[in-house]
């Protein structure tokens, strides 16, 4: 059983305070005042409950004792008490309207400063560690908890506190009836609040299990109904198939809910037969000793009100520390996510995996700590070496690359091609300094990738990638994204959507200001292939020495892809260009082929070396060239 999962125990509450602590810590340091404001107002509501119930019980003994004496006398003895308890009273009307604005005000900037903190986490982290499945769940989780999440924990953290405060309050007006009073209570409040709370966690423990559950049951609803699954459904004629998944899912959830529910039912039975005990023992006790004149009326009236009102608070106080517990598991969360070390070296790495046979990553292992990075710049020449490269995604058994050699010099057109899964992307993202290799070497103008500074690498490579982002704001944002913001700036862009064949585009009303996708009111949709050619034009906008173009033309029409082939030669001008593609044609007029199968090169040549061999690639080509003659 994980800790998340497992019983309460004081392992997780040691590792829910290491992770809120440092978020707390950082949240005070950033805005002291406030945080001592907000931390003030419950004290202060606390300590009031004191001197309210002490001039209340004064009030009522004097009016008991003072039956038949003059009311201008009753009224001489008992105006310091009225004045306390109104004074008590209206401060506390004050404090509760204050401290609902200092609260509002408090989380929302809390929230602002943590949120804000995910995300610079978020964009800087590797990409590596994007290949990790559990990376994506930490990054919702602590996306979630910074938010609404976090905003939930404080202002449960704040009611918890005020609870607290009024309970001690309370307990302290209860002890006027002598300290044993105080004592009972406060045992049978911890007793019943600590049972209450078990049950709370649990459930609420089942919930979060039941929402991650959900998440695969809510995927197969929204996908049963999708246009697409039907058709596919019903070619396959398994229409029941996954309604009765989802169907199975929805009905051992309930089973889990119910039983859950009976588990409290059982529990709340018991801390109600500990409470009326202590209670009802404390209150004969109380009548006896009246009885015995050891306490007066006003005492019992008091201690009474108290009980029955530290009663109510010790049944809402276990909700705010069951939702918080939940909550806090998920702020380590966060704050475990605030941890992930930054991307430091050039490669968008925080380090190697460690390796496993073949040298493969081993299944569930965390990536290593951060390498630094490096401040060479990349070379003027800009000949790419790799030197024995292998390469293995984090949790993969097989290396998706073994033992590259290759060298693209300045200038040269290299298209890469090979089957599915043969390894094209992989080197792609290798030679952009996305990923670091996992053996091996990748040098530019001689200097390890490593040695590089991160920025000014990231300036001299630009991409196309098959699975581009569709940016829904302007036409300008889709192509000028990361420019420069000067008044050359829409020159360039211009250029580069002719280069890339969309130059159309900008005929929209707006121009380059022109909205694209539904996102924004008023935004045009835009076709597959016109979303790729702006993916293109961010590509080309950029002046880089090394453009990777990875299936750059999978979306585009027969007559468009051969209009961008003509518009190649001014996209390549003065770069490396190394393309990914599974349409031959393009690849016989690069400078060099290189084959890959199996993450290996088998071959590697120009277009008639590689066709006279006879090898994977003529065999490819001759395929492809079959398919549009037959
Ligand atoms: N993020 C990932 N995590 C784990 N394995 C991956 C990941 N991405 C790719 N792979 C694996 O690495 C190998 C090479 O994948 P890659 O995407 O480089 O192939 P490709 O030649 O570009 O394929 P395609 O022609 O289908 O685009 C494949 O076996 C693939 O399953």
């Amino acid at each position: 059983m994980n800790e998340r999962s497992g019983p309460l125990n004081t392992n997780s509450y040691a590792s829910i305070l290491r992770g809120v602590l440092p978020l707390f810590v950082r949240i005070w340091r950033d805005m002291p005042v406030l945080t001592a404001v907000w931390l003030a107002f419950p004290l202060l509501l606390g300590a009031l409950v004191v001197p309210a119930y002490a001039a209340q019980k004064q009030l009522i003994d004097l009016f008991v004792g003072g039956v038949g004496r003059d009311w201008r006398d009753l009224l001489e003895a008992a105006w310091p008490a009225l004045a306390w308890f109104t004074g008590a009273a209206l401060l506390r009307v004050v404090i509760t309207a204050w401290q609902n604005t200092a609260d509002c005000g408090f989380r929302n900037r809390a929230a602002l400063l943590v949120r804000t903190a995910v995300h610079e986490r978020a964009v800087g982290v590797p990409l590596e560690r994007m290949d990790d499945p559990g990376y994506y769940d930490r990054l919702q989780r602590a996306e979630s908890v910074a938010g609404e999440e976090l905003l939930g924990v404080l202002q449960n953290a704040f009611s918890l506190l005020r609870l607290l405060c009024e309970l001690l309050g309370l307990l302290a007006v209860a002890s006027i009836a002598g300290p044993v009073v105080g004592l009972v209570l406060a045992v049978v409040f911890s007793v019943s609040f600590l049972i209450r709370l078990e049950s709370d966690i649990v459930k609420r423990r089942l919930n979060r299990d039941l929402t991650t559950a959900g998440r695969q049951s809510d995927y197969l609803r929204e996908t049963i109904v999708l246009p697409e699954t039907v058709r596919d459904m019903r070619i396959a004629g398994s229409i029941g198939y996954l309604i009765g998944k989802w169907n199975g899912g929805m009905r051992q959830s309930l089973e889990l809910r119910g039983n859950a529910n009976r588990r409290e039912i059982r529990r709340g039975i018991v801390v109600s037969t500990v409470q009326i005990a202590g209670l009802f023992g404390t209150i004969a006790w109380m009548a006896t000793q009246m009885n015995a004149g050891g306490i007066t009326a006003g005492t019992l009236v008091i201690v009474l009100q108290a009980m029955r009102q530290a009663h109510g608070i010790s049944g809402r106080a276990a909700f705010p520390v069951g939702k918080m517990y939940i909550q806090s598991a998920k702020i380590v969360d966060l704050a475990e996510f605030l941890k992930e070390p930054p991307m430091m070296s050039p490669q968008g790495n925080s380090g190697p995996l460690r390796k496993g046979k073949n040298g493969a990553g081993k299944r569930g292992e965390r990536i290593s700590a951060p390498v630094s990075a490096g401040s060479v710049a990349p070379g003027e020449t800009g000949t790419i070496e790799l030197s024995d490269v292998s390469y293995t995604y984090y949790g993969a058994d097989e290396p998706a690359l073994r033992d590259i050699r290759l060298t693209l010099r300045p200038g040269e057109t290299v298209a890469i091609v090979g089957e599915n899964g043969a390894g094209k992307s992989t080197l792609a993202k290798l030679l952009l300094g996305l990923y670091r290799p996992t053996c091996g070497k990748i040098a530019w103008d001689g200097t390890d990738y490593g040695d590089l500074d991160p920025a000014l690498l990231r300036r001299s490579v630009s991409a196309v990638f098959q699975d581009f982002v569709r940016y829904e704001t302007t036409l300008r944002d889709n192509v000028g994204i990361g420019l420069p913001d000067e008044e050359s700036a829409d020159e360039s862009i211009r250029r580069a959507l002719r280069v890339a064949g969309a130059d159309r585009l900008e005929s929209m009303p707006g121009g380059l200001d022109a909205r694209v996708g539904l996102v924004s009111e008023g935004g045009r949709q835009l076709s597959g292939g016109q979303w790729q050619r702006l993916a293109i034009a961010r590509a080309a906008v950029r002046d880089a020495r090394l453009l990777v173009l990875d299936e750059p033309t999978a979306a585009l029409d027969p007559q468009h892809e051969t209009e961008l082939y003509r518009s190649f030669r001014e996209l390549a001008k003065g770069r490396t260009v190394l393309f990914v593609s599974h349409r031959l044609g393009w690849a016989r007029y690069a400078d060099r082929i290189v084959v890959l199968r199996d993450g290996r090169i088998v071959e590697e040549g120009s277009h008639g070396m590689l066709m006279a061999a006879g090898g994977d690639y003529a065999s490819m080509f001759r395929a492809q060239a079959e398919w549009y003659r037959g």
